[in-house]
């Protein structure tokens, strides 16, 4: 894709920039494989539960999306799940959704979907619990009501399945795979299913998880190879209730054929499990327009911002390059055109360098512009349209298309550096410095809020207007708005050339200097 694309970079951001102090993403809430940051059923004790994050997460994925129909195109992975009235169902028993949805939704954002993010989780559970990667597109959107019902439950006989299945739109291999792909991880619980597990009396798993294989936090083919070895202690294979062994009706309904091709191949059970759960993911409701998969971008530029200062435009921002070879003696330029139709260069300077033991590869960050990173200062009137990079004297420009395309840059709409705070009635000034070419319709406030269902809508308000009174300069005209109470959740939003764009997060009002200096 082409850079920018708020929800592309974002995605493409989640996916393959693991730093190493990664505390704060998906990853955090899966590593190690055993961590389970819910509440078992039954857990007083605070040892361990036999339950894991990773299992929910997946189960949850299965569950949100089961619910589709080729047929008419309903239901999919549109995080549906997350309402109360779908988990009262009984093919939704247990916590494990909420669970899910009180840790994932978090992570969705005003351009990403829960259901992206629930997606999302499936992939970093599996990749990082070792499994393969799961390609991952985005763009899924969040349903705004329960789906209808339709997640196969065990005690269902072998045909119903089948026909469950087909609604969901795979064939019966499919389901064979999907289901042992699904169940490498986690188990069945006692107190939801206390007629398949007994209670199990072990303070190591205080939920009494039986695990459907003994690698029940780590993808491999372990399922299949108990489960044709015998060894299986899969309690929807072995359970003592027949009538609730739907794992041992699917999985021998072809003369286990496919368990065996999996239980001896551990990489043909691991491509299969990749294709099928990405089939899973992208199972989405009619009308919802995927992304393709999301690769990540050779060269991005990031947290490029603008600040007016005088006559001055202050500009700071970075650049992560993908898989750079080594090169001790590297030269990277920043390279950039202006509105007069002049070209400049500047060094980048080395800051950052992602993990180095992500499979997927490693991002190498520069800083853009002067050791003190306060950035680039360009002469407000030529401004900055687009830029490329140079690389030992090799032009990097976005390479989605042959003849290359520069990365462009809006500096339209900026923060002006005359905004202040009143402290008699706690009312920040904002001045927005708008470009007298530019075409600009509107500037004003975005708010962010969730809703009861954890989704993230933007509500633009309070215009700004241009200021007769504030001083000018060739480039930039002021246009100003006072805005009170907290910023946290507040952006300054900007409509250019027809195109909305978001050029400003408001941080703390405090912050800035006081008006009457
Ligand atoms: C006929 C189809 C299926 C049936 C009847 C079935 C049934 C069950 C049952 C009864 C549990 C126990 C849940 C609990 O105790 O909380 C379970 C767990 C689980 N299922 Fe399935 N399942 C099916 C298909 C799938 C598929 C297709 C996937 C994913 C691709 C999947 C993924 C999981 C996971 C990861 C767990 C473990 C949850 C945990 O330990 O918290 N299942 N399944």
């Amino acid at each position: 894709y082409i850079w920018p694309s708020p929800m592309l970079d974002e995605l493409e951001s989640t996916l393959y920039e693991i730093l190493p102090s990664a505390a704060s993403t998906i990853s955090a809430f899966i590593q190690p494989c055993d961590t389970f940051t819910g509440i078992a059923l039954d857990d007083t004790t605070g040892l361990g539960t036999g339950r894991s994050n990773i299992a929910d997460w997946v189960r949850t994925a299965y569950h949100d999306m089961a619910t589709h129909n080729v047929a008419d195109g309903t239901g999919g992975l549109d995080a549906s799940i997350r309402f109360e009235e779908e988990q009262a169902r009984a093919e939704n028993v247990g916590n494990g959704f909420s669970n899910t949805i009180n840790v994932l939704a978090g992570f969705s954002t005003r351009y990403t979907s829960i259901a992206d993010t629930i997606a999302l989780g499936l992939v970093f559970g599996v990749e990082f619990c070792g499994g393969p990667r799961v390609p991952f597109r985005g763009g899924r959107i969040d349903a705004t009501e329960p789906n209808l019902p339709g997640v196969p439950e065990p005690e269902q006989t072998l045909d119903s399945h089948i026909a469950s299945f087909a609604r969901q739109g795979f064939t019966q291999e499919e389901m064979i795979g999907l289901v042992a792909c699904g169940h490498t991880f986690g188990g069945v619980q006692h107190a939801p299913f206390h007629d398949i597990v007994p209670e199990l009396n072990d303070s190591d798993n205080t939920a009494s998880v039986a695990h459907f294989d003994t690698t029940d936090v780590h993808f491999d083919n372990n399922i299949a190879t108990e489960y044709m070895a015998g060894t299986t202690k899969n309690p929807l294979v072995v359970g003592f209730n027949a009538t609730t062994n739907s794992d041992k009706r699917i999985f021998g309904s072809d003369g286990n054929v496919t368990m065996r091709s999996f239980a001896d191949s551990p990489k043909l059970f691991a491509s299969r499990c990749s294709e099928l759960f990405a089939r899973m993911i992208d199972t989405v409701p009619k009308g919802v327009q995927l992304s393709e998969v999301i690769t990540p971008l050779p060269v991005k530029p990031g947290r490029i911002e603008f600040t007016l200062d005088g006559d001055i435009l202050q500009f700071t921002g970075d650049v992560r390059f993908w898989n750079l070879p080594s090169n001790p003696n590297r030269v990277a330029l920043l390279l950039w055109s202006d509105h007069l139709g002049a070209t400049h260069n500047s060094t980048l300077l080395p800051s950052l360098i992602s993990t180095t033991d992500y499979p997927q590869g490693v991002a190498t960050y520069y800083t853009l512009g002067a050791e003190d990173f306060s950035g680039i200062s360009l002469d407000a009137k030529a401004g900055i349209v687009n830029m490329r990079f140079m690389l030992d004297g090799e032009l990097q420009t976005q390479q989605d298309t042959e003849a290359g395309v520069d990365f462009a840059v809006q500096d339209a709409v900026v923060f002006s550096t005359s905004s202040c705070f009143f402290e008699n009635n706690e009312t920040a000034r904002y001045n927005m410095a708008v470009r007298n070419t530019a075409k600009v319709k509107s500037v004003y406030i975005e708010t962010e809020m969730r809703d009861s269902s954890s989704h993230i809508g933007v509500t633009e308000t309070d215009f700004f207007s241009p200021d007769p009174n504030a001083p000018v300069n060739a480039a930039y005209t002021i246009w100003t708005l006072n805005v009170a109470g907290s910023g946290f959740n507040r952006y300054v939003g900007a409509e250019i050339d027809g195109v909305k764009y978001t050029v400003l997060q408001l941080l703390s009002l405090f912050a800035l200097p006081s008006c009457t200096s």
